[in-house]
């Protein structure tokens, strides 16, 4: 795209490994906007627990390091460890926590130009009024499959069936919780990658989003 009016924001939201992280980062370079990954925020938290050795029910030390979160400074490559995933839906149930790290993913949500999120409340809390609203899922079978192959390319090792009821169970927490519970806002457009390549479900969203943008263009 050039020349698309802005702003734009973009909402992605999606369980884990579904692809939401990389059809966001795409989008975000095609429509020249800045991308926020809100699920390495509550990482740095889960992480930041772990690293002193707490207990990650602690909530005033989760809290603590919920203020500290630093957008600039999300240490992508630390944070990606399968076991601060489930950290970090541990902390995520903190409604304290959540707030705090929202007010953050909002800042940077208001950017004048716009901007993409992906994480498991965007459409639906983070940035109720988007302009576009994906639901990325896939197959757990899928997911996992996906997650292990992150894994072994790094260099590590896990087991599949491990990896599927990690991955079972974090649905389960994060569907289930009180506060902002993943699930797709009404008006979102669903994207079912299951059987999709990268590059299908960027053009199954490029679809999506060109024809908001035609429709606010008032073709
Ligand atoms: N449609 C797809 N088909 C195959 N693999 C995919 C697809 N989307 C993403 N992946 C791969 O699956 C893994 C998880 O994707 P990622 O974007 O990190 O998921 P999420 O952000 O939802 O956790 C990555 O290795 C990514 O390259
Ligand atoms: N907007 C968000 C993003 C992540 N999270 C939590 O953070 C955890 C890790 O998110 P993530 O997006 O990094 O996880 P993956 O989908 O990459 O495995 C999720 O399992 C959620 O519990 C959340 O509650 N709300």
């Amino acid at each position: 795209m050039n020349g698309k009016p802005l702003p734009l924001t973009i909402a992605i939201d999606g369980p884990a490994a579904s692809g939401k992280g990389t059809l966001a980062r795409r989008l975000a370079d095609y429509y020249h906007l800045p991308h926020l990954d809100t699920g390495l925020t509550y990482r740095a938290v889960g992480h930041a627990l772990i690293i002193h050795g707490l207990p990650l029910d602690n909530v005033s030390a989760a809290e603590t390091a919920a203020r500290q979160v630093d957008l600039g400074n999300l240490d992508r490559e630390a944070l990606s460890a399968h076991e601060v995933g489930e950290a970090a839906s541990r902390v995520a149930v903190f409604p304290t926590v959540r707030k705090m790290l929202v007010d953050k993913q909002r800042a940077f949500a208001a950017q004048p130009g716009g901007a993409v999120l992906d994480g498991r409340d965007i459409g639906t809390v983070v940035c109720p009024d988007a302009d576009v609203k994906l639901y990325v899922t896939a197959s757990p079978e899928v997911r996992a499959g996906r997650r292990l192959r992150d894994i072994e390319s790094r260099g590590g090792h896990a087991d599949l069936s491990e990896i599927l009821a990690d991955i079972v169970r974090r649905d389960e927490r994060d569907m289930g919780r009180e506060d902002s519970p993943l699930r797709p806002a009404a008006d979102a457009h669903l994207l079912d990658t299951t059987e999709m390549s990268i590059e299908a479900a960027f053009q199954a969203a490029r679809t999506v989003i060109d024809a908001v943008l035609a429709k606010r263009n008032g073709a």
